[in-house]
């Protein structure tokens, strides 16, 4: 749910306002009604805006609530400088609405402010129509889950445990630019607290969580690679992380893994799969983004498209492009998400579809790899890259294909069988995107939200870079 605030901007003449005051109200009602049928919390400053003194005085009231995005409705011609005063008081997102009617002009005194706004800089964003359409209402809502992203980010705070994996520089921001950029700080931890902490975890808890996996997985020990032992020391680091996350108020975070715990200690795959899930072997829980490789910028991406989405995020190497089929194996180096085996609110529907792997020759210390098969769909793709120094949203609209087992397992073969696959079809050609494409690393949640990425990005003063399309 979001906070909306709400204010209808009139015309400054009082004989004119008089008359329409009756009619902006009731727009005004209409769009409250159409917020609180999506299930926001509206926020209308008490009176209409027709004079110089209640566009400032108006704002503040609805600035005092905090809310996600304010909105200022246009249902009749309303005198521009209310817009700029109203908006120097509004210091959250802004949106302009405006109905389309031959009678009131409520558009052209949309189209006069948003031009006043664009002359001094003041991003907002526009919607037009009656908001009981529920087309119109969808574009609204766009910006309300947009400012909800951003401010979402403000003030939260990334778990970076270990630092730069195998020399990735992609993996590794600046945190004077994102705090200043995404207001998100970095709090660094050792991974040696993974560790010690993991020793710490009590032996039923380890025995309850393995046990769990192996009546609602596939296991596959080998009695090297993985063994009953393994893999609580395993689920051991999920509990020491999850302490981590709760002791440091942590919104976010990656783990290193390669090469320290991938060749002494065990792999986190069972960690970051179960941290992105909606549950564990205790039951629901909320996802807490966590990126492989403790790639910061991936990390960030994915809690955009958390916050935007609600769903969990999934983190994905670039791995192989099926040249036969153009199509790409999304495989992450040990690990997704459970949830995108089949997209289930039933943990056990989903894992049923997942095999628990011993790990490859890349991971000495052992363990489970995740395996499974995203199931298909719809996708959005994204990956906030850097050009010298600035930031970029690289966007991607996609789908998830399923082939048949027979198929998938023979496509899965010809890279890291054991690793979990999304076999991807991209809508940009091959060459755009491996020219372009500023990681090795992309994120993917079911659905398109395009748009929501565009508002992001223009909250945020970030480039957005659509590929393809
Ligand atoms: C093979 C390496 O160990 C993997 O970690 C590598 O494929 C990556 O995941 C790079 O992001």
């Amino acid at each position: 749910m979001a906070r909306i605030g709400l204010l209808t901007i009139s015309d400054g003449r009082d004989f004119v306002h008089r008359d329409i005051a009756d009619w902006a109200r009731s727009s005004e009602d209409a769009i409250t009604a159409a917020l609180e049928g999506a299930g926001h919390e509206v926020v209308r400053a008490p009176e209409l805006v027709w004079t110089n003194e209640l566009a400032s005085s108006q704002a503040r009231l609805v600035a005092e609530a905090r809310p996600d995005l304010t909105i200022f409705n246009y249902s009749v011609w309303a005198f521009p400088h209310f817009s700029m005063l109203a908006a120097d008081a509004t210091p959250g997102p802004l949106v302009l609405l405006s109905n389309i009617d031959p009678v009131q002009p409520g558009m052209v005194g949309m189209l006069a402010a948003g031009g006043a706004l664009d002359q001094i800089g003041r991003v907002h964003g526009r919607v037009w129509g009656d908001v009981a359409d529920p087309e119109t209402l969808g574009r609204l809502l766009v910006h309300v889950r947009a400012a909800q992203a951003v401010g979402g980010l403000r003030g939260s705070t990334f778990g970076r445990f270990g630092g730069r994996p195998m020399g990735m520089y992609t993996a590794v921001a600046n945190t004077d630019q994102w705090l200043s950029t995404f207001g998100v700080d970095v709090e660094e931890i050792d991974q040696w607290e993974i560790v010690r902490r993991s020793e710490l975890v009590s032996p039923a808890r380890a025995k309850e969580g393995r046990e769990w996996l192996e009546k609602h997985a596939n296991v596959h020990y080998d009695g090297k690679q993985l063994t009953p032992e393994l893999l609580e020391r395993q689920i051991r680091s999920y509990h020491a992380v999850r302490e981590l996350i709760d002791e440091w108020n942590l919104d976010f975070s990656g783990i290193k893994g390669q090469p320290e715990l991938t060749t002494h200690f065990t792999t986190m795959d069972i960690t970051e799969a179960f941290l992105n899930d909606p549950y564990d072997w205790e039951g629901p829980k909320p996802t807490h983004v966590t990126a492989t490789e403790s790639d910061m910028d991936a990390a960030l991406t994915m809690q955009i498209l958390k916050l935007i989405s609600g769903d969990p995020v999934l983190f994905a190497d670039v791995r192989h492009y099926h040249a036969d089929r153009d199509i790409w194996d999304l495989a992450n180096s040990g690990q997704h998400a459970t949830w995108y085996a089949a997209r289930s609110d039933d943990p056990a529907e989903n894992l049923r579809r997942v095999h628990l792997y011993p790990e490859v020759f890349f991971f000495p210390a052992g363990g489970a790899s995740v395996h499974h098969i995203a199931a298909p769909g719809e996708m959005t793709l994204a990956r906030l890259t850097r050009h010298s120094g600035h930031y970029r949203m690289q966007v991607v609209r996609g789908a998830f294909e399923d082939y048949g087992d027979e198929v998938n397992e023979q496509l899965a073969r010809q890279s890291t069988f054991e690793w979990p696959h999304a076999f991807t079809r991209m809508d940009v050609p091959a060459a755009e995107f491996l020219s372009r494409f500023g990681a090795n690393h992309i994120h993917a949640v079911p659905g398109d939200y395009l748009a929501e990425l565009e508002q992001v990005c223009r909250l945020l003063a970030v480039d957005y870079q659509r590929l393809g399309g």
